[in-house]
């Protein structure tokens, strides 16, 4: 039996909600990983740092019983955000990023920002304190195909930015095509990316032939296969500038199998195993411990996990459950379309 051990995983991209949902999915992140950056788009999105907070309090409430688990707050970037508000969640220790979503961009995004100017102030106090924005980088102008939303949100909108504001930390938060990977790789300084389980597994296929697959949809979209290798490349390259942001995010069945179904794929439960079966595929599993452990926490300038985790990759495949069912409805876990044989011990 081959057995892999690395730094124990932190998630750079998660979504847990609130209430039944937060309790049935919290535990597939806690089991496996030590950090992760919770995403603000609730319902109200979190905006300030006391939502921040009592959002973290109800994490800690959630979580199971002996479970070690730290989620690394953020807030929802509005044209309305208070920069002192923005600087005391971050001097106080509880804000790790701030989120940025085009208004419109995604689920739940309808408070986002549609005139950056509005939001100026605030980005600019972010760059004087070193506080990272993470971005969901897609356009919402209709007239722009929706695949090629990310593209054109870095050259009208992220490149811009960045020249304005050359000291703003920016997380590219789940890059989808190669436009995304090339252009962190080109920046020097003040970018990252983080990479999905999923778009590393499909591309526009998974949603589309055979009939429409809700499962396999999110935002942002998947896109053709020469992206997918792309982030594949980016993924197992060791290069310090990407690392894991699982976008794990659960949308109970209902909500995706009807006529116009939520974005949203969920992959706590198995990222590590789908994880461990890409970089084998790409011979670089000595590289798995940077992309899921190392490079993240670089990059938001904190320490690395010191325990470490178990991999073994046994003789028959790992069963992991269709669905998990939740207090909310049943989710819907996110099919590699390939046995998995990697599990964390
Ligand atoms: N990734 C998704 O498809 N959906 C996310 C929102 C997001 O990260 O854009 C969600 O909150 O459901
Ligand atoms: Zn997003
Ligand atoms: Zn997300």
């Amino acid at each position: 039996m081959r057995t892999l051990t690395i730094r124990r995983p932190d998630d750079w991209h998660l979504h847990l909600r609130d209430g039944a949902m937060l309790e049935g999915v919290i535990g597939d992140t806690s089991r496996h990983f030590a950090r992760a950056i919770i995403m603000p788009n609730l319902v109200p999105p979190v905006v300030t740092t006391a939502d921040a907070r009592a959002y973290r309090e109800r994490i800690m409430t959630a979580l199971p019983k002996g479970d070690r688990f730290e989620p690394l707050m953020t807030l929802y970037l509005t044209e309305d955000t208070s920069p002192d508000d923005v600087e005391e969640g971050r001097t106080s220790g509880l804000i790790t990023a701030v989120k940025l979503y085009p208004a419109g961009a995604t689920t739940n995004s309808h408070g986002g920002v549609r005139n950056f100017e509005n939001a100026m102030p605030v980005l600019e106090r972010m760059a004087k304190i070193g506080l990272p924005l993470c971005v969901h980088g897609e356009v919402t102008t209709p007239e722009v195909d929706i695949f090629d939303r990310e593209k054109v949100f870095i050259d009208t909108v992220l490149d811009p930015l960045r020249r304005r504001l050359p000291e703003l930390k920016v997380t590219m938060e789940h890059v989808t095509t190669s436009d995304g990977v090339d252009y962190i790789r080109s920046s020097d300084r003040n970018i990252a990316g983080s990479i999905t389980t999923h778009h590393l597994i499909i591309n526009r296929n998974a949603i589309l032939v055979g009939g429409i697959k809700p499962h396999y949809y999110c935002l942002p979209v998947a896109k053709r296969e020469s992206h997918r290798l792309a982030l594949r490349a980016a993924a197992t390259s060791g290069d310090a500038r990407f690392f894991l942001g699982t976008d794990s995010a659960p949308h109970v069945d209902p909500l995706k199998e009807c006529a116009c179904g939520c974005a949203g794929i969920y992959t706590s439960i198995n990222t590590m195993s789908c994880l461990a079966h890409v970089f084998e595929q790409e011979d670089a599993l000595d590289r798995l411990e940077a992309f899921a452990s190392l490079n993240g926490p670089a990059w938001y300038g904190l320490a690395p996990n010191d325990e470490t985790i178990m991999l073994e990759r046994g003789e028959e495949p790992v069963e992991f459950p269709a669905k998990i069912e939740t207090e909310a409805g049943p989710v819907t876990v996110f099919d590699p379309m390939f046995p998995l044989f990697w599990r964390v011990r």
